[in-house]
């Protein structure tokens, strides 16, 4: 029997920017049907990853696989992947109908094959009183919540999330990481950057801490937790500020 081949694997990723290494030597496994916590401090290199997971930019050197796929083959992973990024991209003179029908065309997937998935979502999150409203006289919350359904409406293998729960209020958040668990729970892989660790906590399987550019610590978040000192009482934000405070970072 072979082990089941991992949503994500890595090896030797890296990415410079004339002198700046923005990604040096990154090399992990994200298992299928996890959410996998994604951390790093600002500059660390999380955004730089996740662009080349999606083959949005080419990686310097090294490989990334993602669904099987090679990350520079974009125009096969793109069937597999949902990507949100920080600046989801909407187009404001469409109404967030028309703009998850487009997202549905841009797969060349019929609006009636997502329909149904799309607006479940929307119900979830509250947005369908504004379904036929345009975009550009959406609140931030509304915005996000428009753009996380068409990242999972074709039901991606994996999913790349950054910052998903940004400017949603705490009703909205709370639905987003309930949905995040269930898209996992159906075998979609989650990549989630944020820096609200407490999310991470609730939510994640696996934590991947990323610290200039390199992988400085990965476990669980009670293997993340365990490995502070003190009381017992560590939490992942206290594990974080442990392993990307600057000498103990550089140590690895
Ligand atoms: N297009 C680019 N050109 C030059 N340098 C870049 C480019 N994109 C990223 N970098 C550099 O690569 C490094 C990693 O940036 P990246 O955006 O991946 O970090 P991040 O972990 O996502 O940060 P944040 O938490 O602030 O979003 C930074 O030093 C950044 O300045």
């Amino acid at each position: 029997m072979t082990a089941p081949s991992p949503a994500i694997s890595t090896r030797d990723l890296t990415k410079r920017y004339g002198g700046t290494t923005a990604v040096d030597g990154l090399t992990f496994e994200v298992p299928s049907g996890v959410v996998y916590g994604f951390l790093g401090p600002n500059g660390a290199g999380k955004t730089t990853t996740m662009r080349m997971l999606t083959g949005l930019v080419e990686p310097t050197d090294g490989d990334g696989f993602v669904a099987g796929t090679h990350c520079t083959e974009r125009r096969h992973l793109v069937d597999h992947i949902g990507l949100l990024p920080e600046e989801p991209p909407l187009y404001g003179e469409l109404t967030a109908r028309e703009q998850l029908q487009f997202a549905a065309d841009l797969r060349d997937l019929s609006w009636e094959s997502v329909e149904e998935r799309a607006l479940g979502l929307a119900d979830s999150l509250g947005l369908v009183p504004d379904l036929d409203r345009r975009v550009d006289g959406f609140s931030k919350g509304m915005k996000q919540k428009t753009a996380f359904i068409q990242t999972v409406q074709h039901d991606p293998d994996v999913v790349f999330l950054d910052e998903p729960t940004s400017g949603l209020d705490p009703r909205a958040a709370r639905t987003l990481r309930e949905l995040i668990v269930d898209l996992a729970a159906a075998d979609t892989t989650v990549f989630l950057s944020t820096h609200i660790l407490p999310v991470v906590e609730e939510i994640a399987d696996q934590v991947g801490v990323l610290y200039d550019g390199r992988l400085v610590s990965e476990g669980s978040p009670a293997d993340l937790t365990a490995g502070v000192g003190g009381d017992g009482e560590a939490d992942l934000e206290d594990a974080f500020l442990e392993l990307t405070d600057e000498p103990a970072a550089a140590w690895g």
